[in-house]
């Protein structure tokens, strides 16, 4: 693949993927959709937009994009990697050579680690959210967002500001609403990536007066 597809790749694709399945869940369960909004208000105000600076304090926010990454992530696998020495990882031996790859969904859906796994929780989040850092990922390797180590994703902290400053935005700016004639945005995923299987359709109205 070429190095600006790659780029376009993660700095779009994932992000996006993260806040349509953020909204689509909120959407079905929208208390959460006004707990976000409430606190955007608290931080931010409403004379102006929610700015970078921001961010940190949007705690329930980013434990919503946290939720998405941990459920929906946008590929199932990392790329693969190989073992440059024998190694041992939770009492396996994976030799010298070996191809490794690591399903995504199987560990942040993994019932052994996750209450109610399946389940779209951000509040599961919010003890991790009380420093102010802005990297989403998870050290733990409990799930697996943008991993770790030599070959960990190198824009982590990029990729999570761009995430949450556009789940952010589109809260902060419009309303949203199931359309009518709906009672429920359909889940159902795609099945060979971690898109929606149909793009979500939702009602979007501003939440501030237009510029004449
Ligand atoms: C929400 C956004 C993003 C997510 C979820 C994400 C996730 C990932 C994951 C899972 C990997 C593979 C790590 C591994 O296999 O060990 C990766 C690799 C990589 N990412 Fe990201 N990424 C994001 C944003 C970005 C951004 C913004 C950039 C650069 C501006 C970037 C650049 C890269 C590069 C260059 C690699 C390859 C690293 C290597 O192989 O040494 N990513 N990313």
């Amino acid at each position: 693949m070429h190095a600006r597809q790659e780029l376009m790749f993660a700095t779009v694709d994932n992000p996006s993927n993260a806040v349509e399945w953020a909204l689509a869940e909120m959407l079905n369960q929208p208390e959460m959709l006004q707990k976000a909004t409430e606190k955007l208000d608290a931080v931010v105000g409403k004379d102006r937009l929610v700015q970078e600076s921001d961010l940190p304090r949007l705690k329930y926010v980013k434990a919503c994009v946290k939720e998405s990454f941990r459920l929906h992530p946008l590929a199932p696998f990392n790329v693969p990697h190989v073992s440059t020495q024998d190694t041992v990882v939770g009492g396996y031996l994976i030799p010298k050579g070996s191809h490794v790859i690591l399903s995504r969904p199987g560990l942040g859906r993994n019932p052994r680690i996750w209450e109610d796994p399946l389940k779209y929780k951000p509040e599961r989040h919010m003890k991790d959210m009380e420093d102010a850092r802005m990297d989403l990922n998870d050290p733990e390797l409990t799930m697996f967002s943008f991993s770790t180590g030599r070959r960990g994703c190198p824009g982590v902290l990029l990729g999570s500001t761009l995430t949450v400053m556009l789940l952010a935005r589109l809260l902060q700016c419009f309303s949203w609403k199931i359309p009518p004639g709906h009672s429920q945005i359909d889940l159902a995923e795609c099945e060979d990536a971690g898109f929606l299987s149909k793009p979500l359709v939702a009602v979007a109205e501003p939440r501030f007066p237009q510029p004449n």
